[in-house]
């Protein structure tokens, strides 16, 4: 049967590509929570993390449990929730932060460095070969305790690329399960995620994640891209929160992956909920025009596309609001025609001969002039006064 939800991007069937074989890792509950000011309760954090489970996320990154006793008590807490995903948290390459991971009962810690010749020089003040053999060691020390290990290179897009291979090669001598390219300052692009996710499997065959930050607004197009050239774990945050200008979305991934590669595998109808309870945890509100969950991801006002959307939305619809938990809103304002407003007017309940129409939407354009949107209150007084005449 055909597909009514969304329109798939046939353009893919032009392209060679495998089938992607992907999971998300959601770390909304650690690189999300260290947005400015933003600081998850317990209750909120359990609940972001019983959603995110309830929409199929793979792994959910719990937090960064040696930042306060707190924050080590919610990861604990979450990882003996009994949730289908795996729990995993963050820590530095330090024995003591690996401890803490274990006291946590978590499934996999995230130890990570950054080997990039900035941070070397001006973060830790110590050589390369140094961190290095820092990392090995919590990455012994957690294998040796029974935990999957993810090695994540901090900075990797900065990370000379042969530095990074050998790194990735090491870490898979103490039988990582996981390696990450972190771009931890959001440099790169959609060709150069290609490249480099594509160069590092050539030599690595440890699944890959990719950690995509948003300084150029492009981490979700990066991430995708990352998937296509063969990166397993996908790391999101919801409404894109994170670090800066944020990670890649949550709600953009699963969309695209669904739109571009045909993945229905997570349940999008809950994205609109969780992104409300984000908005109102996090205390930051999305903006209007944010892809998939903003105010306006399903409001029209154009004449032209109204009346088309009213005989079949998929003219000017991607996907329906229904599909990722949302609701379409026709309204009317300087750019409604005569026909899209027809259309609303009876949806109202209302119904009017052509001259009232032509007054009405006299009506519209003049009162838009001076005062932008007209509320539903407003319009349907609108009718009533044209049908009074
Ligand atoms: C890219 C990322 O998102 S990385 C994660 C960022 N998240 C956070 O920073 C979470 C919030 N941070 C905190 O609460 C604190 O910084 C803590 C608890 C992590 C550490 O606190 P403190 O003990 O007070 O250390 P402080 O923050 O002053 O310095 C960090 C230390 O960790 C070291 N460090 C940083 N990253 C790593 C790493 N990956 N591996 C080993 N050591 C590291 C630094 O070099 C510094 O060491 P130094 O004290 O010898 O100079
Ligand atoms: O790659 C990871 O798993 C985490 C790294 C990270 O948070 C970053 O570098 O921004």
């Amino acid at each position: 049967m055909a597909n009514t939800d969304y329109s798939k991007n046939e353009l893919m069937n032009f392209i060679d590509q495998s089938p992607l074989d992907i999971e998300i890792c959601d770390v909304t509950l650690r690189d999300g929570e260290q947005t400015p000011g933003v600081a998850f309760t317990r209750d909120e954090k359990i609940d972001l993390a019983l959603e995110l489970d309830s929409i199929g996320v793979e792994v959910i990154e719990a937090g960064f449990p040696v930042v306060s006793t707190s924050e080590k008590d919610i990861v604990k807490e979450i990882s003996n929730l009994g949730l289908d995903a795996s729990i995993c948290c963050l820590a530095r390459s330090v024995i003591d932060d690996v401890d803490a991971a274990i006291d946590c009962d978590v499934d996999i810690v995230s130890i990570f460095i950054a080997m990039s010749d900035l941070h070397l020089k001006f973060k830790y003040h110590k050589s390369c070969a140094d961190v290095f053999s820092c990392a090995m060691g919590a990455i012994e020390h957690a294998k040796d305790h029974g935990l999957k290990v993810r090695f994540a290179a901090e900075d990797a897009t900065r990370t000379n690329i042969e530095t990074l291979k050998r790194a990735f090669l090491a870490a898979e001598d103490y039988h990582v399960d996981y390696v990450s390219i972190a771009d931890t300052i959001g440099i790169l692009s959609p060709a150069t995620t290609h490249y480099l996710v594509s160069e590092i499997k050539k030599v690595v065959h440890t699944p890959i994640c990719i950690h995509c930050h948003n300084d150029l607004g492009m981490a979700t197009a990066n991430t995708l891209v990352a998937a296509e050239a063969g990166a397993k774990q996908l790391h999101t945050t919801i409404n894109g929160i994170g670090e800066r200008a944020g990670n890649a979305s949550l709600e953009e991934l699963l969309v695209a992956l669904r739109v571009q590669h045909g993945i229905e595998t997570y349940d999008t109808t809950k994205l609109n909920s969780i992104s409300r309870k984000l908005e109102e945890y996090s205390g930051l509100p999305t903006a209007v025009n944010k892809a998939v969950v903003g105010k306006y991801a399903f409001t029209h006002e154009s004449g032209i596309h109204v009346m088309a959307i009213l005989e079949e939305p998929r003219t000017y619809e991607l996907f329906t609001p229904e599909m990722v938990g949302g609701k379409r809103n026709l309204v009317v304002g300087k750019h409604t025609g005569k026909k899209a407003l027809k259309g609303i007017v009876n949806d109202l309940g209302y119904e009017l001969d052509n001259d009232e129409l032509c007054e009405l939407i006299n009506k519209v354009k003049n009162c838009t002039e001076v005062k932008k949107g007209i509320s539903r209150e407003r319009l349907e007084e609108m009718i009533r006064n044209v049908q009074s005449h």
